[in-house]
């Protein structure tokens, strides 16, 4: 078995009475590649991210995570590995009574690790890398426009300096402009804080930004695990019909090429 697999799924089911929405899953995710999850419609992407985050049990098989396993595992172990990942929301989820600050505090805050100048130390740093001037720290979310709200919960998601980052649909919601920036401030976090990144996502953009390996969920099934230029010529209806018209956008050059202008803007 492969050493640096950082998430390790084996013969995964999941059944809520008689309905199998995932039916046999085996996956693994390396240190360092960003693994995307694509499927249809109710096809269990976010039930997937739910499982790898210990949220819910899967019905059968495994799931170990730094090589914990998830289920029946020490509290202990469990904590200690919820420490080593984060989280983004698909909406962004920040508290809305808490201001951007106290957002991100909040984990840091729980931990008890920390004293409060040590903690606003690390809350202006996480602000920094996702581009927050100080001057709006002390605004509350409803103050935020959806593109902030996004960076803010990124922001929370790297307090505790994980080494893994569950994003859930990321540019979601943000018009074009917002999301290409979204997604060169991800990159470049990545590879500045050598991220693991899991990610579901349907946008086409986004695959080709930041994927190393795209993960096509369907009909209960990991249809097929491989690079975004392999998967595009994948004969399934499903994965036709999601890059119709984007085929060839997808080929190798043209997403280098697309991630070269990416890095340069
Ligand atoms: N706790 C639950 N109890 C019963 N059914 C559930 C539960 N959680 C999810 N489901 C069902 O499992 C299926 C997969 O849901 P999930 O949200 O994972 O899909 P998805 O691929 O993320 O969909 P979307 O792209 O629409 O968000 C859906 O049919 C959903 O209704």
């Amino acid at each position: 078995m492969a050493t640096d697999s950082i998430i390790e799924i084996d013969n995964v089911w999941t059944q809520y009475g008689d309905t199998v929405i995932h039916r046999d899953l085996t996956l693994r995710v390396h240190s360092g590649e960003v693994m995307a999850i694509i499927g249809g419609s109710g096809s269990g992407k976010t039930t997937l991210l739910r499982l790898m985050l210990g949220l819910e049990p899967p019905s059968r098989g495994t799931i170990k995570v730094f090589g914990v396993p998830l289920q029946g595992c020490a509290s202990h172990d469990l904590r200690q590995a919820r420490n080593r990942w984060g989280v983004l929301f698909q909406e962004g989820a920040l508290f809305s009574a808490l201001s951007v600050y106290d957002n991100v505090a909040l984990p840091l805050r729980e931990l008890k690790a920390l004293p409060e100048d040590g903690i606003r130390e690390m809350v202006m740093m996480k602000l920094d890398l996702v581009e927050i001037d100080t001057m709006s720290m002390h605004k509350m979310p409803a103050e935020l426009s959806g593109g902030m709200v996004k960076r803010v919960a990124l922001a929370r998601a790297l307090a505790l300096n994980p080494e893994l980052l569950f994003l859930d649909e990321p540019t979601a919601g943000l018009d074009p402009e917002r999301s290409h920036g979204f997604v060169q401030i991800i990159e470049s976090l990545r590879r500045a804080l050598n991220l693991t990144v899991v990610m579901v996502t349907h946008d086409v953009d986004t695959l080709m930004a930041l994927s190393d390996r795209v993960a096509v969920l369907a009909d209960q099934q990991l249809l097929t695990v491989g690079p975004l230029w392999k998967i595009v010529q994948h004969k399934d209806s499903f994965i036709q019909n999601f890059f119709l018209g984007q085929r060839k956008r997808c080929e190798q050059e043209n997403i280098k090429d697309f991630r070269d202008k990416l890095a340069i803007n």
